[in-house]
């Protein structure tokens, strides 16, 4: 009998990041996720969450260690400067929405979301029109096709950023504290569309001060501080008791508690 081999989907290791000579953050990371896993990402402040995200986003230079996707390298520092290496087109299958929007002001929202597939992947632009159409209906946003962000809720927004990210169609997405600028009457929402693509098995990881959030969207939970992890199981491990209230203090009490 042959057994299939399934590689991890995003395997981290031994993943060192400082800014500038003082500040270490990430101090010897190791992750694995599987295909199909939702990894939240808890911790303290500063601990680090951010930041491992936007290297796997590819957005940071790294001191040492190596990131693979897929089983194939992606990113390393390698050679004799120790220069970060990023597969590029790795990093394209990879889509990341950020906790400030970062919608193009002057674009409409059905510009906003085709630029980038007619840009880099030279798509029609009748056809990523067509498929724009189709993200926006499904996120309840057909109707904003023509508005431009000003003239959006900061719920609808975000939901626009996730939809001009899923236009690449990513093989992963990132989520970094989406919904903490959010009056909290608007974070449903979003939530909801996050739920709604964990729903069809879109791979994910997400750092999130919302314990609710967290414990409805995982599969995982990375516990992570000092910059390593401290802790890495299914959400009830981690996070404990379903009756803990949904705040930071959450999180700074339980990384008290274990220090
Ligand atoms: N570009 C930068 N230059 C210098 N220091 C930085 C930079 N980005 C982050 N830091 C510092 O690195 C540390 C980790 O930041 P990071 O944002 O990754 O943490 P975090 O766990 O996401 O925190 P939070 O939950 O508050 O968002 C912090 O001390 C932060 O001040």
């Amino acid at each position: 009998m042959t057994m299939s081999f399934s590689p991890p989907l995003v395997k981290v290791e031994s993943l060192h990041k400082s800014y500038g000579p003082n500040i270490q953050v990430l101090k010897g990371l190791d992750i694995e996720m599987k295909p199909g896993e939702r990894v939240v990402v808890i911790g303290p402040s500063g601990g680090g969450k951010s930041t491992l995200l936007r290297v796997i986003m590819g957005l940071e230079k790294i001191d040492s260690g190596s990131i693979t996707f897929g089983g194939k390298p992606y990113i390393s520092s390698a050679g004799r400067d120790k220069k970060t290496i990023i597969d590029t087109e790795v990093r394209r299958s990879i889509g990341m929405v950020f906790q400030h929007y970062t919608l193009f002001p002057h674009l409409s929202v059905l510009q906003n979301l085709i630029l980038a597939p007619c840009k880099v992947r030279g798509e029609k632009k009748e056809i990523a029109i067509k498929r724009a159409q189709a993200l926006l209906e499904r996120f309840g946003l057909a109707a904003k096709a023509n508005s431009y962000p000003a003239q959006l809720s900061g719920g609808q927004k975000q939901r626009v950023a996730i939809a001009r990210a899923l236009m690449l169609d990513p093989k992963l997405m990132l989520f970094d504290e989406v919904t903490s600028a959010l009056d909290p009457e608007l974070v449903a929402e979003v939530e909801q569309v996050i739920l709604q693509l964990a729903a069809q098995n879109m791979p994910m990881m997400i750092v999130t001060h919302d314990m609710w959030f967290a414990r409805n969207i995982a599969s995982r939970v990375i516990f992570c501080a000092g910059g390593a992890v401290v802790e890495d199981g299914p959400p009830e491990q981690v996070l404990g008791s379903p009756k803990e209230e949904r705040t930071r203090d959450f999180i700074d009490r339980v990384f008290h508690i274990r220090q």
